[in-house]
């Protein structure tokens, strides 16, 4: 994705005297009115929704203001280079797709075609637990591109232990094992549609391809839909979970295992302890616990107490390239978009989902040259301020 930015600028300017009636959005607030309009309210709010009163998924973009980017000139940035390496492996951009479920209700080519947007891209796609289709048809519908795989710990061992070792089975090279939703939050606007894409079976397409799960089952899913959405609704989360649980999963995978979900810097050192692998701060974009932290707030808190022993990615608000470079400067190392590319897939499916992601990589490749940086490994600290803090005068002290 080096420059990514000049091609895709001068693909869009180009039509300049003979725009496409059809073309896509641009804007993430264009990409969302334009989702509306394709979608029912139950879907459309499932995606667009927030736990409570939606304040935490506010504060999620608003907080990004808080810290402002200090530009530097003449700096010769002819070459930009957004790749990055993570657990051994480099890839194109320090972009990720988040894990989302249920995609079939947003677009009937559900995480089918999100996938293959990623692979086109070179961007990992991290499927949920929670996904429409198999983790298996995803990895094959991706070949070699990079996938990991998001697990939803199940009550039920056998299911846990087996999602990690099918993930491993069909490729998958990492596991993020999301900790903040063992249980639904109080999701107004989904009560309010009586909505929940699960009890009408999607979402579940990883629990009835499962040995383990359909072991407990007296008749198969197709017999029986109901009673198997039912047990899939007992052995879904595991509120029992605790710290020492983690040497469980280890000891089902040599996977590197990443936390999903972390906010308090004593659960980052409690990470450290259990040696994991990678944290994601997430607030789960705000669809857990109204009032948490925003994401972007609690970075620098993790990323202080890592101190770069592991790699911190974040989630939870990321809409453009500057987000992203706001992000590194408080020490992540990369960041995982979810709504946007929501958007864009039932906007256009596949094609929908590579435009965000394709216009995301090339906003930020055009405002890291802008502000001076030949490579996001340039970012760091002193790129940004504290909008409130900032004196010019000290800082160049
Ligand atoms: C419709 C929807 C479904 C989601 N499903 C999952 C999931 O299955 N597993 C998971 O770990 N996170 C899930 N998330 C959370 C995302 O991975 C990510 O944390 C969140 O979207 C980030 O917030 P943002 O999209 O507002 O930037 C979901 C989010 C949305 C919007
Ligand atoms: C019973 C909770 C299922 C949630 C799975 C999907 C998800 O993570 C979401 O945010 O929605």
């Amino acid at each position: 994705m080096k420059n990514i930015g000049d091609q895709i600028q001068f693909d869009i300017y180009k039509n300049m005297r003979n725009p496409d009636p059809d073309r896509l959005p641009v804007s993430y607030e264009e990409w969302e009115k334009a989702a509306r309009h394709k979608l029912e309210d139950g879907p459309f709010y499932y995606v667009k929704g927030g736990a409570g009163g939606g304040r935490t998924m506010d504060a999620n973009v608003s907080s990004f203001n808080r810290w402002q980017i200090v530009p530097r000139m003449l700096n010769n940035v002819d070459e930009r280079d957004q790749s990055i390496q993570l657990f051994g492996q480099s890839f194109p951009s320090p972009i990720l797709h988040a894990p989302i479920g249920t995609q079939s209700v947003i677009h009937k080519e559900g995480e089918l075609g999100s996938a293959k947007a990623c692979a086109e891209l070179g961007i990992p796609y991290i499927a949920s637990s929670a996904s429409t289709f198999p983790m298996e048809k995803i990895a094959e519908a991706m070949g070699d591109a990079p996938r990991w795989f998001q697990h939803y710990w199940s009550r039920d061992p056998e299911i846990a232990a087996s999602f990690v070792k099918r993930a491993e089975a069909s490729g998958y090279s990492a596991i993020v094992v999301t900790l903040d939703t063992p249980m639904m939050a109080w999701r107004e606007d989904d009560l309010r549609n009586v909505y929940l894409p699960f009890l009408i079976g999607e979402g579940v397409g990883n629990y009835f391809t499962d040995p383990a799960f359909l072991s407990k089952l007296d008749q198969s899913p197709q017999d029986d839909p109901e009673a198997a959405v039912m047990h899939w609704t007992k052995v879904f989360g595991n509120t029992g979970l605790t710290w020492d649980d983690l040497a469980f999963l280890r000891e089902h995978t040599n996977l590197p295992i990443l936390l999903k979900g972390i906010l308090h810097p004593e659960d980052a050192e409690l990470a450290l302890k259990y040696g994991v692998d990678g944290i994601i701060v997430s607030n789960h974009g705000g669809r857990q616990v109204d009032g948490a932290i925003a994401a972007i707030d609690a970075l620098p808190l993790i990323t202080d107490t890592v101190q770069g022993r592991i790699p911190v990615l974040m989630d939870s608000g990321i809409r453009r390239g500057s987000d992203i470079i706001k992000a590194m400067a408080l020490g992540a190392k990369a960041v995982l978009v979810g709504r946007p590319a929501m958007y864009g897939l039932a906007v256009d499916g596949q094609r929908g989902v590579k435009e965000v992601l394709q216009n995301l990589a090339a906003d930020l490749d055009i405002t890291l040259g802008l502000i001076g940086k030949n490579s996001v490994n340039q970012i760091d600290e002193s790129v940004i301020v504290e909008a409130q803090k900032f004196r010019l005068r000290e800082s160049v002290k």
